[in-house]
């Protein structure tokens, strides 16, 4: 029984959520040829700040991103 385990940062749409289980579910499908029925999906959203990599959280390095970009956009 596969068990596709997903977290990823919050702020997609239900749509854009219903279509990575699909893709999943297909994915894993054509990949392996489990049941679909037997494989499950699990999406977890987790806030941007409650995520960090080398102590620099989603969120810091997402202000971080639209900072630079804000700056190089007033400079054109
Ligand atoms: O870099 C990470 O560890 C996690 C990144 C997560 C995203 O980019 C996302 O949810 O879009």
């Amino acid at each position: 029984m596969p068990f596709i385990d997903v977290s990823l940062g919050t702020g997609r749409t239900p749509q854009q959520i219903r279509d990575l289980i699909h893709e999943l579910t297909e994915a894993a499908h054509r990949a392996v040829g489990a049941p679909k029925a037997n494989i499950r999906v699990v999406i977890r959203e987790v806030e941007p700040a409650h995520w960090a990599a080398g102590d620099v959280t989603i969120a810091e390095r997402n202000s971080a991103a639209a900072a630079t970009t804000e700056h190089s956009e007033q400079e054109k």
